[in-house]
């Protein structure tokens, strides 16, 4: 009997869906039979030879269904909890500079540009494209001071389709670059104005994330303030926290009466189950423990935690110590914005560890896709929506082929699934992302202009 009651199915794929659960870092689901319904959502997940009874439940036509090669799979998009849409721009230059020097000699005077909307466009069109064409079906966002270059860019990510919290950066002190600064009120207001301007836009994927830029930038008072926004419109937090000493030294006098740089952010109610700090990496036991208490994660940047040699996160201790954590490519303090790249980086720095101490357990490539993927999704409390393949969540997914024409991976025979998950993370690109979808629209390849 068809089925009425349901919503209809739009997509049925067949073939090896690799993710990863709570309990299994890589699971692999072979001849997996997966509809997708119109609303975007999982409808179901069988088995191949379920066929027959799958599309007479589900109401669609085995004709209809996409059979995927031997040398596809279907993974989870993935998710950069921490990127800075803003210095897309100079990706890849100016990495020669510790933190505090870096920001003002080339990230400052760069965002400062951003005020142009014609600037702000050409800049932010390319990272969303370019984060899409690499699998980013989800992305943490942070934008500049400028609201209305903000707005833009949750317009952008929403018309490519992108999954997208969008920040309109806080900033009220510490800031020597002459018209790239706001007071107290200015950055209040104008956060509010951006909340309920992109609210207001009813953008299905795009939410507004309230973002101090991190506690050097920002008032005690301008803090509380936004803790305030925060909590009386539940909203998602970003900022940094802990990535470089000399920072961390710079916190500790400027706020002489908190006990630590997470507490600073605790004391004026900035962490919550929806906040995420970007790099961590001289974090305290006890203040990863006041992380966890609160809900609150960490957003592992290692292409920048290298590139700016602020330190390396010890990942291990992060997650013994039950802290929330995803990967950003934290472009531009990271070169690339691939979150291959991060999976890649986030691997050498775990191996970095072991160096230093042989007793280091490790990170696995299969822990490292789960961070990714279902860590990132949790990291930004967004797991009831993307993340992994469970019926009810959104088909966020990218259709990899290790095979593709082109693309800088060989076999030499076939293999099994999981050796070409390891591949396609140690070696592909966006050649071997043949599809990209988000809440089940095929968003990579990009669809022709309309003319
Ligand atoms: O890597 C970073 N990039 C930034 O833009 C930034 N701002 C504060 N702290 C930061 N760290």
């Amino acid at each position: 009997m068809a089925n009425t009651d349901r919503t209809a199915i739009s997509h049925v794929f067949r073939g090896t869906f690799i993710h990863a659960t709570q309990k299994t870092a890589v699971q692999i689901l072979e001849d997996a039979l997966v509809g997708v319904d119109t609303e975007g959502k999982v409808a179901f997940i069988g088995k191949g030879d379920k066929l027959d009874t799958l599309s007479r439940t589900f109401g669609f036509s085995p004709r209809e269904v996409t059979q995927l090669t031997q040398h596809e799979f279907f993974m989870p998009g993935m998710i950069d909890s921490h990127i800075h849409a803003s210095q897309y721009s100079y990706a890849g230059t100016a990495l020669d500079l510790p933190l505090l020097q870096w920001l003002s000699t080339y990230t400052f005077p760069v965002e400062s540009r951003f005020k142009d909307l014609e600037f702000a466009k050409k800049v932010y069109t390319q990272v969303v494209k370019r984060t899409l064409r690499n699998g980013t079906t989800t992305a943490c966002y942070f934008a500049t001071i400028h609201t209305d270059a903000s707005l833009l860019l949750g317009q952008i990510a929403n018309e490519f389709g992108q999954r997208a919290l969008v920040g309109k950066v806080c900033m009220d002190r510490n800031n020597s670059v002459k018209h790239y600064r706001e007071t107290t009120q200015e950055s209040q207001e104008e956060t509010c104005r951006f909340i309920v301007e992109l609210l207001n836009k009813k953008y299905p994927l795009v939410k507004p994330v309230v973002t101090p830029r991190f506690a050097p930038s920002c008032t005690g008072a301008l803090l509380g303030q936004l803790g305030s926004i925060a909590k009386n419109n539940h909203l998602h937090i970003q900022s940094h926290v802990s990535e470089n000493i000399e920072e961390v030294n710079l916190v500790k006098e400027l706020f002489p009466e908190s006990e630590s740089y997470t507490d600073v952010y605790h004391k004026y109610n900035l962490l919550t189950d929806k906040t995420v700090l970007a790099h961590g990496c001289h974090l305290t036991d006890k203040e990863l423990d006041l992380l966890r208490e609160t809900g609150a994660s960490l957003s592992h940047c290692p292409s920048s935690n290298f590139s700016l040699c602020s330190g390396v996160l010890n990942v291990r201790n992060v997650l013994n110590r039950k802290v929330k954590l995803g990967l950003g490519t934290d472009v531009a303090g990271g070169y690339s914005a691939s979150m291959l790249d991060a999976v890649r980086r986030t691997l050498d720095a775990s191996k970095v560890l072991t160096i230093q101490d042989p007793d280091h357990d490790t990170l696995t490539f299969e822990e490292v896709f789960r961070l990714a993927t279902l860590g990132g999704s949790q990291a930004l409390s967004l797991d009831d929506q993307t993340g992994n393949f469970v019926v009810g969540k959104d088909f966020d997914a990218l259709r990899v082929n290790v095979a593709a024409p082109g693309a800088p991976i060989d076999l030499i025979q076939s293999e099994e699934p999981k050796i070409l998950l390891e591949k396609f993370l140690n070696l592909g690109d966006d050649r071997n992302i043949v599809e990209v979808f988000v809440a089940g629209r095929r968003v990579v390849p990009f669809a022709e202009p309309v003319e």
